[in-house]
């Protein structure tokens, strides 16, 4: 057993490669029997256990700073650094992080979660020691980087790659001759095959017996011979044409000024410490393209349908609804697109290298000609649809509400300063839990709610999707709908709202309303429910269209002395804030309340946990309209007011 004997990466780097090998397929069964019941991201994890072992032989972390692109894939790297005995508590509460995190070693150091950063933060690390820079001081810059043989060492995956940002950074990075090291980890796939002419080009031969046993017959030279030397392989029988599509990798890294080097078994860890130790000893950038196999060593893993599906994380259930009252928000979205596309030839969908997670898949099968994967390309793939639009589509974005906000800009500009009828289904939109906090979708109602002439819907219910999304599809303009990880209820109260109208639930006495929004409903409802048992009128209202708001609610609300708010999503700027400022001018001696997350808000564990912890969830909506109620009796029945109830 080594895993118990590591306390810090110095463990391993004078282990034989015997042992090395035992240790591998240690970290392998480890990684296996963890995530698959506490769940996490295993197809990425086993596919980079050699790669992670050889990083921390060849490079001295933390003086040699390890950067994870995406983070998603940095388990081996916490079980090297000494965390496997906290590892149980992976996504939870207080527990490990699913991805680096400074607070828990000195050996992390990018914490967001969002795609192709890496090359652009080791850009900045660079050019800070470039700069000489001396003992670091505060929590982000604590490594001294006085020492000149310093490396910083980027892991980017194939579908990293596809992002904009690893583009502007290679172009910088390749200008500026930074002194980094790439590892580009290769595997074909980001969940789908990956969309990248690059990792495509590779891909025929990658990992094939033939070609790697012809290619270590060669010995490491091959590797070294610059292009011209590729094409002198192409006189090799059977490979010819994809050696010459092989070496396109070469040609591109190698034309921005980065060196290219490989592509190197991702699986052999003394082949990787050779193509490391080379690339430690170069000067300036180099790409070290290391092929590997998403999943490897465990066959559900390996499965290429089941990785397309999903990095197969095992996710625990988690809504506050049972479960034959409830279903899941992204299969009745799946669902409902398939049924509305079959009569709607215009019709079209998109995502960025998501199309499982999304529930675009079934879309893919039926539609292949009318579905786009972009690769994870959020701000192409909404100024994609902007020009599909202008051409007559009516495009459907389905994108996680955490990744949009890295299309803002396109969605204000290029949709909707247009008015282009895209609609952007947002799943993942509120407290996501236990994927970490940069995956809560808390911010999506600001920005929508910030676009002009964007109509902005949030469900409450599975059948208030549907008619949410028969009505988008009808507009003029662009509208987003958004809704949770969560399952959500099948229905609310009987019947479902039409149009851009609101809905009524509970008609109360007059003196406080409550406005629950998208999934706060069921809670709020709940709550409303409990209170009037005990004597507390309130009215209820599902205002389903956040903008434009129906003026009826408007109206109403108008009559009550009292108005609060909840929603899933930052309170500054979000729906109950809007709602509010469309009140106070028309109805200012309202007292309006808003509740919903905090913008210092930053946490990872349960979702439910989390709202309760926010008092967002039934009993907490309860306790808050109950102390609405309270000061509101003691606020009107001063000599000022009349009693209030
Ligand atoms: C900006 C952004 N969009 C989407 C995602 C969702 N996502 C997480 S991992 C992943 C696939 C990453 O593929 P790759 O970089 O090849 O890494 P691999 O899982 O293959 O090791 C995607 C699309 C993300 N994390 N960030
Ligand atoms: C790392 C990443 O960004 C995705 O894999 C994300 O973790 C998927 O989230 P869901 O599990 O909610 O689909
Ligand atoms: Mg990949």
């Amino acid at each position: 057993m080594w895993l118990e004997k590591i306390s810090s990466p110095s463990d391993i780097r004078n282990l034989e490669y015997q042992q090395i090998s035992e240790l591998c397929q240690e970290l392998r069964e480890f990684l296996v029997d963890t995530v698959t019941t506490h769940g996490g991201h295993l197809g990425s994890n086993l596919g980079v256990v050699e790669l992670t072992v050889a990083l921390h032989r060849v490079f001295e972390s933390p003086k040699d700073i390890l950067l994870f692109d995406t983070g998603h894939q940095a388990y081996i790297h916490k079980l090297l650094t000494g965390r496997a005995s906290e590892f149980e508590t992976l996504r939870t509460q207080d527990g490990l992080s699913g991805y680096p995190k400074r607070a828990e070693s000195e050996h992390d150091w990018i914490e967001n979660s969002h795609a192709s950063t890496a090359l652009s933060y080791a850009y900045g690390l660079a050019a800070s020691m470039k700069l000489g820079r001396g003992p670091m001081t505060g929590e982000a810059l604590r490594a001294e980087s006085k020492d000149p043989n310093r490396r910083v060492v980027a892991v980017v995956g194939d579908g990293a790659l596809t992002g904009g940002m690893a583009y502007e950074a290679l172009n910088n990075i390749g200008h500026a001759q930074s002194n980094i090291i790439i590892i580009w980890n290769d595997n074909g796939r980001s969940y789908a095959p990956t969309i990248s002419r690059l990792s495509q080009s590779i891909t025929k031969i990658r990992l094939h017996p033939s070609y790697m046993q012809a290619r270590n017959r060669l010995g490491k030279v091959i590797s070294e011979i610059p292009a011209v030397g590729g094409l002198a392989a192409t006189s090799w029988s059977g490979f010819t044409a994809a050696l010459r599509e092989a070496i396109e990798p070469r040609v591109f890294f190698e034309a921005l000024g980065v060196r290219y080097t490989g592509p190197v078994d991702g699986h052999d860890v003394a082949e990787l410490e050779y193509a490391l130790q080379g690339a430690k000893e170069w000067q300036g950038p180099i790409v070290v393209h290391v092929l590997t196999q998403k999943g490897r060593g465990y066959a559900p893993a390996e499965d290429d349908e089941i990785n397309r599906l999903h990095d197969l994380k095992v996710r625990k259930p988690s809504g506050n609804c049972n479960e034959e009252q409830c279903g899941s928000y992204t299969e009745t979205f799946s669902k409902h697109l398939l049924a509305v596309a079959e009569s709607r030839p215009e019709v079209v969908a998109i995502t960025a290298a998501m199309p499982a997670p999304t529930g675009l898949l079934p879309f893919s099968q039926s539609y292949p000609d009318r579905f786009f994967d972009v690769g994870i390309a959020e701000q192409h793939a909404v100024t994609g649809a902007a020009g599909m639009a202008m051409g007559g589509l009516r495009p459907v974005v389905a994108i996680y509400s955490t990744f949009l906000s890295r299309a803002f800009d396109q969605v204000n500009l290029d949709v909707a300063l247009h008015r282009l009828p895209v609609c952007f289904v947002i799943d993942r939109a509120g407290i996501t839990g236990d994927d970490g906090p940069s995956h809560h979708g808390v911010l999506d109602l600001v920005q929508m709610l910030s676009v002009p002439d964007l109509c902005v819907f949030a469900p409450s219910s599975l059948e208030e999707l549907e008619r949410m999304i028969d009505t988008a599809l009808t507009l003029p303009g662009p509208s987003s709908i958004r809704f949770p990880k969560t399952p959500g209820p099948l229905q609310i109260a009987s019947g479902s709202g039409e149009g851009l109208r609101a809905r009524k639930l509970i008609s109360g006495s007059g003196e406080i309303a409550v406005v629950g929004v998208g999934k706060m409903v069921l809670p709020a409802y709940q709550a409303a429910i409990d209170l009037a048992s005990k004597g507390v009128s309130v009215t209820l209202w599902d205002p389903r269209c956040i903008r434009p708001l129906d003026q009826d609610l408007l109206e109403d609300l108008s009559n009550h002395r009292l108005v609060l708010t909840f929603e899933d999503g930052f309170v500054n700027g979000g729906a109950g804030d809007f709602i509010g400022h469309s009140l106070r001018e028309v109805a200012p001696e309202v007292d309006v309340f808003n509740y919903g997350v905090p913008v210092e808000f930053i946490a990872q564990g349960d979702p439910e946990g989390i709202l309760s912890a926010l008092k967002l969830d039934k009993n907490g909506i309860a306790d808050t309209i109950w102390a609405a109620y309270e000061s509101a009796l003691v606020k009107h029945t001063s000599e000022k007011f009349p009693p209030l109830l």
